[in-house]
């Protein structure tokens, strides 16, 4: 009986407590290691070019070298904008559009890269201005994040970055995106949608949602007609940047499960509703891995777990806010603690086949019960 090696660089019980409850062995980097659970940092020195790193039949690892083609949010948006280019193109009838918007893949709010797209904003902003969010594009847990409602608020802080529209591309490029003013709102706070999303292969398209899910609630009221677009405790619902406010709750996290979340959206919009919104939901998922699938790596050593975070406006209609390729496994809750350690269990149950021990020629069809708790998304060879 083979005993797998696993190695990892991320101290996470979730994690440690899975490999343990299946009697994995743990190794170190440079050992013949079976499974590797890396942090991007480590992923990226991993696949360097220059390391000429090449994996054996039997290791598998969770992160596909150009993982960041959907999680830099620079990188997503062209692939995005790429993706419709070409279905359009093609004249395939989900890239319809009318008047300039398409009918089914307008999920991801307009949005511009700075400073290469900061004339193409300014045209848009002078046609209509409102309010846009302003975040760094590679960077994560709410951090350099803020709200603009005038031009000059943008300028200033160009100014201040010493940001000119032609400057270097290898500067910091920072996404400027219209912010979604009408979010559904419960009890007056704003939420977004943390799912979980396995891709075990990218050609052909293979992946599955996480059926547990949760909201994650801001800690102050939300006020579309007096809108303080410096009070981040109302807008950003990142728990990183919750946890800093005075009204943040220890006990629940301003969290809420996704079962909650349609058990409410069932009683006061009705079931069909519901349902729909959780049908466009995974209808963005798919077309977001579609619209990167040209650019990633064939490799099948790899799978992923991506975080998706999905904002849901008052006419409920899903918006694609971000995607994550290292979601926290950090738990801030008991029932946290229960989900994170149940997608581990869930996410091993389905990279490996029956034997039990990795195989990258293995075709990654798991059986029906060993999906445990993700549900089919796509998979092209079924
Ligand atoms: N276009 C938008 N409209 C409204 N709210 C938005 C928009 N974009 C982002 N937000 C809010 O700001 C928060 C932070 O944005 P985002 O998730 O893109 O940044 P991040 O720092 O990468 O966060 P994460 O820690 O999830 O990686 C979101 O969780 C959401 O609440």
């Amino acid at each position: 009986m083979i005993k797998i090696k696993y190695c990892t660089d991320i101290d996470r019980s979730v994690l440690l407590s899975n490999f343990e409850k299946r009697g994995w062995v743990h190794v170190g980097p440079e050992d013949d290691w079976h499974f590797y659970w890396t942090s991007l940092q480590t992923c990226r020195c991993l696949f360097n070019a220059d390391k000429n790193y090449r994996l054996k039949d039997d290791q598998i690892i969770n992160h596909f070298p150009n993982h960041y083609e959907l999680g830099r949010k620079d990188l997503l948006i062209r692939n995005i904008r790429r993706y419709r280019r070409e279905l359009l193109k093609s004249g395939n009838s989900i890239a319809e559009c009318v008047r300039g918007t398409f009918l089914y893949l307008d999920f991801i709010p307009s949005t511009y890269v700075l400073p290469v797209d900061y004339n193409l904003f300014l045209e848009e902003y002078r046609k209509n201005p409102s309010t846009w969010i302003v975040k760094p594009s590679g960077k994560s847990r709410g951090s350099g994040i803020f709200l603009i409602d005038k031009l000059s608020q943008l300028k200033k802080w160009s100014k201040e970055k010493k940001y000119r529209k032609n400057a270097s591309t290898k500067k910091e490029t920072y996404i400027i995106s219209r912010y979604i003013e009408n979010p559904l709102l419960i009890s007056g706070k704003k939420f977004d949608l943390r799912l979980y999303v396995l891709v075990t292969s990218f050609h052909p398209l293979k992946a599955y949602l996480f059926k547990f899910g949760f909201c994650r609630f801001c800690s102050v009221k939300y006020n579309a007609h007096l809108m303080d677009i410096n009070c981040l405790f109302a807008h950003l619902t990142n728990v990183s940047v919750q946890k800093e406010g005075e009204d943040y709750n220890n006990i629940h996290g301003g969290k809420w499960s996704t079962e909650n979340l349609k058990l409410y959206l069932t009683s006061t919009r009705g079931e069909k509703r519901t349902r729909k919104l959780f049908d466009d939901i995974s209808f963005i998922i798919v077309h977001s891995l579609k619209a990167a699938r040209s650019v990633m790596s064939h490799d099948t050593h790899c799978f992923e777990c991506y975080g998706y975070d999905i904002i849901v406006d008052e006419d409920l209609k899903p918006w694609l806010i971000e995607v994550n390729s290292s979601p926290s496994l950090t738990c801030t809750t008991s029932s946290d603690h229960i989900l994170k350690s149940n997608l581990i269990e869930s996410i091993l149950s389905v990279v490996l086949p029956s034997s039990g021990i990795p195989n990258c020629r293995w075709d990654k069809t798991p059986s029906p019960e060993s999906l445990v708790n993700f549900d089919v998304l796509i998979d092209e060879l079924l």
